[in-house]
């Protein structure tokens, strides 16, 4: 079973109007709220693909118990560490012109909660791997996530690694299985440049990453595509259907879901994981937060991949 991990989930909530001016009321339209936050995304996707996933957090109150009852609803298994407070919800405004993402800090969580976390993780049935992703909520202690990795590793299990902070270098010492930064993570975290047009600049950080730990890596660059490196061969993947971008938010996270649903179980099958994940992303920054995955079949066939190594 691929768990995912998702410290600080979110309600979601799209909403559009036509401007935005500050000083007066601004009449919305089509909201739509849905139970998220990065590692719930990341199970999703893997779901829809055909690969079972179940869903660990902390969750709190009215907030935290619709996203648990729509997971479940969604077919996803999950395992929550309740905690006090209200589980955030995230505002993602699209203005005609402009995306807005109001992006809260979380309910926070204690020393108590985290133990919690630990013990599930240490009883899960059938742990395979865990896919960590997202943010952490207030009062997360510093050594937390490495604690996760540890038991998971104890376990037998694997780790896949998609969180913006420093702390993903730390983290690179554990030698996870997958990591998933994007362009800005790589230059914010690592200091390593990367575009799609430099091949060779891009094996670079790849190295580097491969040196600092990481087996192998998924590296996002938004529209522009993707690199992907398991260390021996890498290769270099892009939607080339023109889509309207409406919203990016989530289009990572499934991106990741698609590619670990075909490569987890099948390393060979990197060009077809790179295939899905790319029609996944345009799919799903055509909608307001992940969508229905409608169109990604049809984009499946516009997906440009070269091997670059
Ligand atoms: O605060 P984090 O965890 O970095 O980001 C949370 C979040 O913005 O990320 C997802 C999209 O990637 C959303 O579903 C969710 O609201």
């Amino acid at each position: 079973m691929i768990y995912t991990l998702t410290a600080n989930p979110a309600i979601d909530y799209n909403v559009t109007c036509d401007g935005l001016a500050p000083d007066c009321v601004t009449r919305t339209r089509d909201a739509v709220y849905t139970p998220n936050g990065k590692g719930l995304n990341v199970s999703f996707a893997l779901q829809h693909f055909g690969e079972p996933s179940s869903i660990l957090g902390f969750f709190a109150g009215f907030s935290g118990r619709f996203i648990v009852d729509g997971a479940r609803e969604r077919g996803c298994e999950v395992f929550p560490v309740w905690v006090d407070g209200i589980t955030r919800v995230n505002v993602f405004l699209n203005s005609g012109e402009h995306e807005y993402n109001m992006v809260n800090a979380g309910a926070p969580i204690s020393r108590h909660d985290e133990d919690a976390m630990i013990e599930l993780i240490a009883s899960l049935p059938e742990l395979e791997c865990l896919s960590i992703s997202g943010s952490l909520p207030p009062g997360t202690s510093d050594g937390f996530l490495d604690r996760v990795v540890e038991k998971v590793r104890e376990r037998g299990g694997e780790v896949v690694v998609d969180i913006s902070s420093p702390l993903l270098r730390r983290l690179l010492a554990q030698r996870p299985l997958l990591i998933k930064p994007n362009d800005d993570e790589l230059r914010d975290i690592f200091g390593l440049e990367v575009s799609a047009n430099d091949d060779a600049g891009a094996l670079c950080a790849l190295e580097h990453l491969h040196e600092e730990g990481a087996q192998a890596v998924l590296l996002t660059m938004g529209g522009a595509g993707a690199y992907f490196s398991d260390g021996r061969h890498a290769w270099f993947a892009r939607c080339t259907y023109p889509v309207r971008v409406l919203s990016t938010v989530c289009a990572g996270d499934s991106t990741l879901g698609a590619f670990l649903s075909v490569w987890y179980r099948d390393r060979s099958r990197v060009e077809d994981g790179l295939r899905l994940a790319m029609a996944t992303g345009a799919n799903v920054v055509e909608c307001a937060g992940q969508g229905d995955f409608a169109r990604v079949e049809e984009y499946r066939g516009h997906v440009e991949i070269r091997q670059i190594r």
